[in-house]
């Protein structure tokens, strides 16, 4: 609201003009500061003079209007630019508005008017000799807008400032049809009727703009013109000045000054871009918010406040933080179909300062196309979203801004004046995806559609263009190829969901996580030794099978216990069946062979296979999709789902070690998590791994179904390389819905998207908690290196390095120490070993346990598998076994000192680690 005015008027005027602005523009201001005009004159006159009287009826009408407006009054012979501009100044005027002159100059009067609306940064509104005031209401007003939409940031501003509501149109020169939609969505989004082009209202070539513009508003029956000078250049302004003044001082439609939001030299002007959202019940919408500067380059805006307009009014204010902005979910409760938003930033430097972009609430499923696919690929999307589908375009990469996108589609589907484009990284909250390669794209679109079918959003198909198509249980996903092919043949239904009823359950469905199954038993095993005793146990009572699939084989004393175990089970007849990684067990990879495999697969009833074996140069995608699973399963009634791969360090427990000073690194054995459990997961796990056994070249065999044992239930979690992202999905949505508490158990370098979902739980006021080891493990208080593993410390740096945000945001981090057992030499007070575990907890609500770690490898390129114990009780002792080993380690938290000391040696290694290694 315009609270304290100056106005400057001829006193030789009418007072109606003045008066009827006033009240137009503002509520009852506080303080209204009258100047009236006069000539000079040398000797008194008998009646009062004309002026007196405008000003005292002035004077009079503001306070019949509102008593409590204070209103002063003076009488000026001499007020020049400087003069008007001092009075403006001294008074803190808001808005100075000139009355009609009838006798000043049109040169000064405009002079002022420029003065302080580009140097003072004032509204100035000029009412013309030739106004009236428009008797008709609703009342119209023109906003002159400049074709890139430049200005109408204060007009936006202006238009929630003013106490009248009024009609609004624009008016324009011609424009490009790329200009003219942009136009038109701020133009909705700001409640502008029309857009109207000032040429075809003058058809007489006028003397200059402010004429042709006075007469366009006229004629399309305009009472005000807005002309925000951010849509003037500095010289336009300096035209108006030099030839525009009379045209200025006989307008017929007042015109109103807008100051500009900030200077700034047009040619290296920065500009905002905003992505498109999607929008349903209990959503927020996701925007990508980014800067282009000069070359079109792109980059992440500084977090700032911003306030969005749709329908001609302000919505809300929000918050961009990272290249996002999410807004509230209440705001378009009510939205059905498409509207346009225009986003206003506060303290933007760019003088485009509003921008726009469109929310849908969908009404119909909706076809999700990477915005990149081929020209065949964009035609058949078309062709099969027809009307049947709302086509909804998803930008993957910020490399491309979303200007040159949208251009392109537009370019290419010119039937689709503004398509939507949504993106991936504002959805994922995945830091631009800095640290996932462009080969997950595709997944990255899929999980995108996961986000928004889980609030209920359709999904006809997600149309991708990687080599890598990913798959999903519940939502169709479609190659080029089998766009153009199906886009010539029947329509698409989106697939059925399965309706498990509560937004986590239906998160974890559309994580990819197998039904919520009842009947297990199911326990874990953090201690190493029991962990072994209890996995010998099984294979020597085995009866029919045995099932092992590994990742990593060490040829060392542990596995030779357990694989004298598999060949005592074999020698009784039970058939065993080991299955590896062909590159991480060394096992028929390049030539090599592992000799303890190698042994295992000499014995009868043992068969050995290597998974994905490796020959010649191999590609980056070879090398990467390894297997990762670590399962055993005896005679399908029993199975480990773990994090353990087969070796010394996994299973062999802290109290079985003589520890010294001097005991290499690789003697330390590492903390580690597994589950055992009987019931009906055991037949899905042995599904799982017969679909490996196969591919790896076995044979098919039976597997009975595995009945219910016990009262508990779980879910089982697969993910295949670069297919799916189901494992990562499980862990996110875990993270998700954590109201109270969150542990996590792991010592590898957290996704930034896990990171970035684990600083909302902060946020939100979740208690976060993260128990780590140490690569290179070590001793005492003073940090003692066993011998060996040097390198093993710069791994140590970067896993911390990822861990850095989350301590900052209020998360809790312990390194692990145990204090010392009897076995070691006492002088080593305390040891802080590896923590190789997987483990996530999430209240008293779930605990996920298997092979997943918490970064870029598990997440996208490997195979995983893991268990979800959907049961109170065992996340509850799995909190008193972790509680323990918090209790003796070493508690981290934002402002512990000697973790601060360290931050720029992290934070250097993680921005030079090699983005290969992972
Ligand atoms: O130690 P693992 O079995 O978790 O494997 C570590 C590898 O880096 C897997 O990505």
């Amino acid at each position: 609201m315009f609270r304290r005015l100056v106005v400057v008027f001829d006193a030789g005027s009418e007072s109606e003009q003045v008066l009827h602005w006033v009240q137009r523009l503002t509520a009852a201001p506080e303080a209204v500061y009258l100047y009236g005009l006069v000539p000079e004159r040398s000797e008194l006159e008998a009646p009062p003079p004309a002026s007196l009287t405008v000003l005292d009826r002035l004077r009079h009408a503001l306070h019949d209007w509102d008593e409590g407006i204070q209103v002063s009054g003076a009488l000026e012979t001499h007020l020049d630019t400087g003069g008007i501009v001092h009075v403006a100044t001294k008074h803190g005027a808001e808005l100075v508005v000139f009355g009609p002159h009838l006798d000043t100059s049109p040169r000064a009067r405009v002079s002022a008017m420029l003065m302080l609306c580009l140097r003072e940064h004032l509204p100035v509104l000029s009412i013309g000799r030739a106004a009236t005031p428009s008797p008709a209401l609703p009342s119209r007003t023109a906003v002159a807008v400049a074709p890139d939409g430049r200005g109408l940031g204060a007009v936006a501003t202006f238009l929630s400032r003013c106490a009248v509501r009024s009609e609004l149109i624009a008016l324009t020169s011609e424009l490009e049809p790329e200009q003219a939609s942009h136009l038109q969505a701020l133009g909705r989004a700001l409640g502008i009727e029309q857009l109207l082009h000032v040429e075809a209202l003058t058809e007489n070539p006028a003397n200059s703009r402010a004429e042709v513009f006075d007469v366009a508003a006229l004629r399309s029956g305009a009472d005000l013109l807005l002309v925000p000078a951010d849509a003037l250049a500095d010289v336009e302004a300096l035209m108006l000045g030099l030839f525009g003044a009379r045209a200025l001082q006989e307008a017929r439609v007042p015109i109103l000054m807008l100051p500009r939001a900030q200077p700034s030299s047009a040619m290296f002007e920065d500009t905002y871009a905003v992505s498109d959202s999607l929008a349903a019940h209990g959503l927020s919408p996701r925007f990508a918010v980014e800067r282009v500067g000069f070359m079109s380059s792109v980059s992440v805006p500084e977090a700032g406040d911003l306030t969005v307009f749709e329908g001609g009014n302000t919505l809300g204010q929000g918050r961009h933080t990272g290249g996002t902005a999410v807004l509230e979910a209440s705001w378009f409760e009510h939205t059905r179909g498409h509207h346009a938003l225009a986003f206003s930033f506060a303290g933007a430097s760019a003088p485009r300062d509003l921008m726009p972009c469109y929310v849908l609430a969908p009404e119909k499923p909706v076809l999700l196309v990477d915005s990149l696919v081929e020209e065949e690929a964009l035609d058949a999307a078309r062709a099969l979203a027809a009307e049947r589908y709302h086509l909804v375009f998803v930008r993957l990469r910020d490399s491309d801004s979303l200007a040159q996108q949208r251009a392109r589609l537009r370019e290419k589907l010119p039937d689709l004046p503004w398509p939507l484009l949504l993106d991936a990284s504002a959805w994922l909250d995945d830091a631009r995806a800095d640290d996932v390669p462009r080969q997950v794209d595709g997944q990255r679109l899929l999980r995108v559609a996961t986000r928004l079918a889980a609030a209920h959003i359709p999904i006809a198909a997600v149309l991708t263009r990687d080599a890598y198509k990913p798959l999903h249980p519940h939502l169709r996903t479609l190659s080029p190829e089998e766009s153009v092919a199906l886009s010539r043949t029947t329509p698409l239904e989106p697939l059925p969901i399965p309706d498990e009823s509560g937004a986590f359950a239906r998160e974890l469905v559309l994580a990819g996580c197998g039904p919520r199954r009842e009947g297990h038993d199911i326990a874990f095993e953090l201690d190493n030794r029991l962990a072994r005793e209890s996995l010998l146990a099984a294979i020597d009572a085995a009866r029919s099978t045995i099932h092992w699939q590994c990742y990593i084989v060490e040829d060392d004393a542990i596995t030779a216990r357990i694989t004298e175990a598999l060949k005592r089970a074999a020698a009784r007849g039970v058939h065993v069946r080991f299955l590896a990684d062909a590159l991480y067990s060394g096992h028929d990879s390049f030539g090599a062979l592992n000799p303890a495999l190698v042994s295992l697969s000499e014995t009868p009833f043992v068969e050995v296979r290597a998974i994905a074996p490796l020959v010649g140069v191999p590609s980056l995608s070879e090398l990467k999709q390894r297997n990762h699973r670590k399962l055993t399963l005896i005679d399908s009634t029993r199975a480990f789902v773990s994090g353990r791969n087969l070796g010394a360090p996994y299973y062999t427990g802290f109290d079985e070690v003589d520890l010294h000073r001097d005991t290499p690194y690789r003697d330390i054995p590492w903390l580690d998590c597994g589950a055992r459990l009987q019931g009906p997961l055991v037949g899905d796990l042995e599904r799982a791994f017969q679909a490996e056994w196969t591919r790896a070249g076995g044979e098919p065999f039976d597997i009975p179904e595995s009945a219910p044992v016990g009262t508990m239930a779980a879910r089982l979690v697969l993910h295949e390389g670069l297919r799916d992202t189901h494992t990562l999905d499980a862990q996110l949505a875990l993270i998700h819905h954590a109201r109270s508490r969150l542990v996590l158990v792991n010592t590898f370098p957290l996704l930034l998207e896990l990171q970035n979902a684990l600083i909302a739980a902060v946020r939100r006021g979740v208690r976060v908690e993260i128990l780590f080891g140490s690569v290179r493990p070590h001793h005492g208080d003073a940090r003692t290196y066993f011998p060996g593993g040097a390198l093993r410390e710069v791994a140590d740096h970067y896993v911390r390095s990822r861990l850095d945000a989350v301590i900052e945001a209020g998360a809790i981090a312990y390194e692990l120490a145990l204090p010392t057992l009897p076995t070691w030499e006492p002088s080593l007070e305390q040891l802080c070993p590896h923590v190789h575990a997987k483990l996530l907890v999430c209240d008293t609500t779930a605990v996920a346990v298997g092979s997943a770690n918490l970064d870029v490898t598990a997440a996208y390129w490997e195979s995983e598998a893991l268990v979800i114990v959907e049961d109170p009780p065992f996340t509850e002792r799995m909190l008193g076994a972790l509680e323990s080993l918090f209790a003796t380690s070493r508690r981290i938290d934002h402002e512990d000192s000697r973790w601060r000391d360290e931050v720029e040696q992290r934070a250097w290694v993680g921005r030079n680690w090699p983005s290969l290694v992972g």
